[in-house]
């Protein structure tokens, strides 16, 4: 039996445990420092065991998640370094950032335990175990930063353990790594942020902006509905990254006013055609690329009880909801009902089913 402990069980930690466990060869346990997550995580069946006390949890591991925010990972690598550990225990994390984390890593190796930084490039706005699922990391880039002293072997024996995720594991070097996912993840959350921002700022009495904001604001800012605290531990710690990036958005920033200022027709449209031939070379439905959340939206037609009829017709057809939300996004209508589900095969069942019962039901692209 492998016995992987993970320290932080909320959507990423979880929705690891969830892919490892289809190996039943691994047992799992999960520590976390909020007791409320791990009953919920037991209680979905996302752990073997649960436990308060970190000493317990890594006492008996075979491989080590840290799947805490950024900010948490020194305390928790620190506690590791006095901490008894089985020799030729793979610690390994899932945070955000490698260059910083792998800055942590030394002083295992003197004591046949090893450390390979980790982060799987797939997520969610949502945090927390109840939004964790055994596919998220389905088809994403799964990166790994090993030491230059970390023997092949270990790395080897990592892939094997993340198989069932199905993920795409690379080994990369941590500085590219910060760099590119910089620009690729990190600062993306900064302009969905300040754009939200800007708009909120010119927000009227009668709520206009929030009315009209339609597709396209939706798209480019879902992310800004992401954990602040999150995104705070991982800025601060990608901060020589960040910087030139904002540097070189201020630039990019200046060179549209000026083509603005000069009405610079061909101007525009090459900015606009260069972005656009770059998008659509990106792979499709790669998660790295794109975002994993199965969810589908239903009118709601202006009846008694009709969430509950809903919710009742999908459990009486074993679909099962992670999530119910109404949207008030349109007027016409009584409101649009949000469902979020655990897989893709759930969303499509359920679109079936709606459908046949005469539901009008949307997905996003
Ligand atoms: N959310 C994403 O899209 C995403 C994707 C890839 C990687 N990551 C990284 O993975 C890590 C976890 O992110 P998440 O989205 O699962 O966050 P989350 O908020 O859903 O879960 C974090 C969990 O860690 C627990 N925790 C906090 N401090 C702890 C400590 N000292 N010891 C043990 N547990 C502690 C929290 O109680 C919570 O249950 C972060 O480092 C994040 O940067 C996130
Ligand atoms: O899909 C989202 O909401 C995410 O923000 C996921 C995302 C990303 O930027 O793509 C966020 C942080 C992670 O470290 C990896 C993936």
């Amino acid at each position: 039996m492998t016995e992987v402990a993970i320290l932080g069980v909320g959507l990423i930690g979880g929705s690891l445990a969830l892919s490892l466990k289809k190996n039943k060869d691994v047992h799992i346990t999960g520590f976390d420092v909020v007791e409320d997550n791990l009953r919920m995580a037991l209680s979905l069946g996302v752990l073997d065991r649960g436990t308060n006390q970190l000493a317990e949890a890594v006492a008996e591991a075979d491989f080590i998640f840290l799947c805490a925010p950024v900010g948490k990972l020194q305390e928790l690598i620190s506690f590791l370094r006095y901490t008894p550990l089985k020799p030729g225990a793979v610690i390994t994390d899932t945070g955000s950032t490698k260059v910083a984390v792998m800055e942590l890593s030394h002083g295992f190796a003197q004591r046949g335990v090893h450390f390979i930084g980790g982060h799987p490039m797939a997520g969610s706005h949502k945090s927390g175990v109840e939004a964790s699922h055994d596919r998220l990391f389905e088809n994403a880039y799964f990166v790994l930063t090993p030491t230059d002293g970390t023997p092949v072997e270990v790395v080897d024996d990592m892939k094997v353990l993340l198989a069932p995720t199905n993920a795409k594991v690379v080994v990369m070097d941590a500085q590219k790594h910060d760099e590119v996912v910089g620009a690729i993840s990190h600062f993306p959350h900064i302009i969905a942020s300040s754009l939200v921002n800007l708009v909120a700022n010119c927000e009227d009495e009668e709520s206009w902006y929030r009315k009209l904001a339609a597709g396209g604001f939706r798209d480019i800012t879902r992310i800004a509905s992401s954990n602040p605290r999150m995104w705070r531990d991982i800025l601060l710690s990608n901060r020589p990254v960040m910087k030139q990036l904002a540097q070189d958005w201020r630039t990019v920033l200046d060179s549209m006013i000026d083509l603005i200022e000069k009405a610079d027709g061909p101007g525009i449209e090459q900015f606009f055609a260069s972005a656009r031939a770059y998008r659509d070379g990106l792979p499709e439905k790669q998660k790295g690329a794109i975002a994993s959340y199965f969810e589908l939206y239903l009118d709601i037609p202006d009846e008694p009880g009709v969430i509950g009829k809903v919710t009742t017709l999908l459990g009486e057809h074993t679909i099962n909801l992670t999530n119910v939300r109404i949207m008030e996004t349109r007027e016409d209508i009584l409101g649009v009902l949000r469902l979020s589900f655990r897989s893709q095969e759930d969303v499509e069942r359920a679109v079936v089913l709606l459908q046949e019962r005469g539901y009008t039901v949307y997905q996003r692209e």
